[in-house]
């Protein structure tokens, strides 16, 4: 059974709606990731499942029972906000033993769930620590111990880790997806970092303009994006309309081979970086490269092609031409899609 279900929620701000008829389940042990732009709905998603919000219409089931009526505190759900809102009076151990006290848990077995928590978040010992002597970082497990130390059913974190660097980040989205796994928690996060989502769930859901625009594993998503809205929200550039028939489609780029099975007829296309495969100026699609831009294990090249909407490609370091160069494309069906 879902642990989560919402049943054709809509929330209305006025005349803005903020969620339309969303239908989303979250399983037991489940990681689901929200992403979407500023605006779409994600923060109004978690709002109304720990009951900060209500729905216009629509219902939201925890465990098979509907929500409405019950107050945030008697809901079970655990929440984590980008602003961690830790107590700068209180030490490590007393923001983590908040929700324990609320809860009216014995004192002995606050400290031995202190201990083991801290622990797990990669601070032992750390109870007696003021806040203000601690890294963004290690706020951040505190949050966290804090949001975890109830044991809730579900766990909710908005832009858990919003505020830190990129190289914390991920660091830390791995070592949250491993404690996670290991304390079986089932979790709703939100989040505009798809690096984030894709690194953290089991499942994304895409939103935009407070629909679901396409939920599904991080993989499926990144290997099938549902439209073009998607495809560029992952950062896709190359979305082009195209009219496909059999296995290849007529793009401003000319024929590109499609996969088998493609969608027929009018539509949007993608390739994907990697598609475009640099040859000789004399072959293929002739471009000029506009820019390049180094990333590590390999190089994004901006392309300007004769005709047609400019492009992009990814080669390796040492394949790849200088700006300014003349060189052909040719493209890989294996990574073209047709776009719904
Ligand atoms: N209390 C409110 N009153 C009026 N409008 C609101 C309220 N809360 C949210 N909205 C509007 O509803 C829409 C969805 O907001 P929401 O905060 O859920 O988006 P979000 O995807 O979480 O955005 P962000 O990534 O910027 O936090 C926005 O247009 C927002 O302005």
């Amino acid at each position: 059974m879902a642990l989560l279900r919402l049943e054709d929620v809509t929330v209305r701000f006025g005349t803005h709606t903020a969620l339309d008829a969303v239908d989303l389940e979250v399983t037991e042990h489940e990681i689901v990731c929200v992403l979407g732009p500023s605006g779409s709905g994600k923060s109004t998603l978690l709002r109304i499942v720990a009951g900060l919000q209500s729905a216009d219409s629509g219902r939201v089931l925890l465990s098979g029972t509907d929500q409405a009526g019950v107050p945030v505190h008697r809901r079970g759900v655990g929440l984590m906000f980008q602003d961690h809102q830790l107590f700068p009076q209180r030490d490590v151990g007393g923001n983590v033993t908040f929700g324990l006290r609320m809860h009216g848990v014995a004192r002995a077995e606050q400290e031995r769930r202190v201990a083991q928590l801290l622990e797990m978040v990669g601070l032992p010992g750390a109870q007696r620590r003021a806040i203000a002597s601690l890294s963004g970082g290690e706020q951040q497990r505190v949050a966290l111990a804090r949001a975890l130390a109830p044991e809730p059913r579900l766990l909710m974190l908005d832009e858990p880790l919003g505020q830190l660097d990129r190289g914390l980040r991920e660091r830390l989205v791995v070592e949250l997806r491993g404690l996670f796994g290991r304390l079986g928690t089932t979790v709703l996060a939100v989040t505009h970092d798809q690096g984030e989502a894709f690194a953290l769930a089991d499942r994304v859901v895409v939103m935009r303009e407070g629909r679901i625009a396409q939920a599904g594993t991080p993989l499926e998503v990144w290997q099938k994006p549902a439209d073009a809205f998607v495809a560029r929200f992952l950062g896709f550039d190359n979305v082009v309309a195209a009219t496909v028939s059999g296995t290849a489609a007529d793009t401003p780029w000319g024929k590109i081979p499609v996969p088998d099975g493609s969608r027929q007829g009018e539509g949007r296309l993608l390739v994907r970086p990697t598609g475009v495969r640099l040859t000789d100026a004399g072959d293929g699609m002739r471009c000029t490269v506009a820019s390049r831009s180094f990333r590590g294990n390999h190089v994004v090249l901006r392309l300007r092609p004769v005709d047609g909407p400019p492009l992009e490609a990814e080669c390796a370091p040492a394949d790849a031409p200088h700006e300014g160069a003349e060189v052909g494309v040719v493209f890989a069906a294996d990574d073209v899609v047709v776009l719904g």
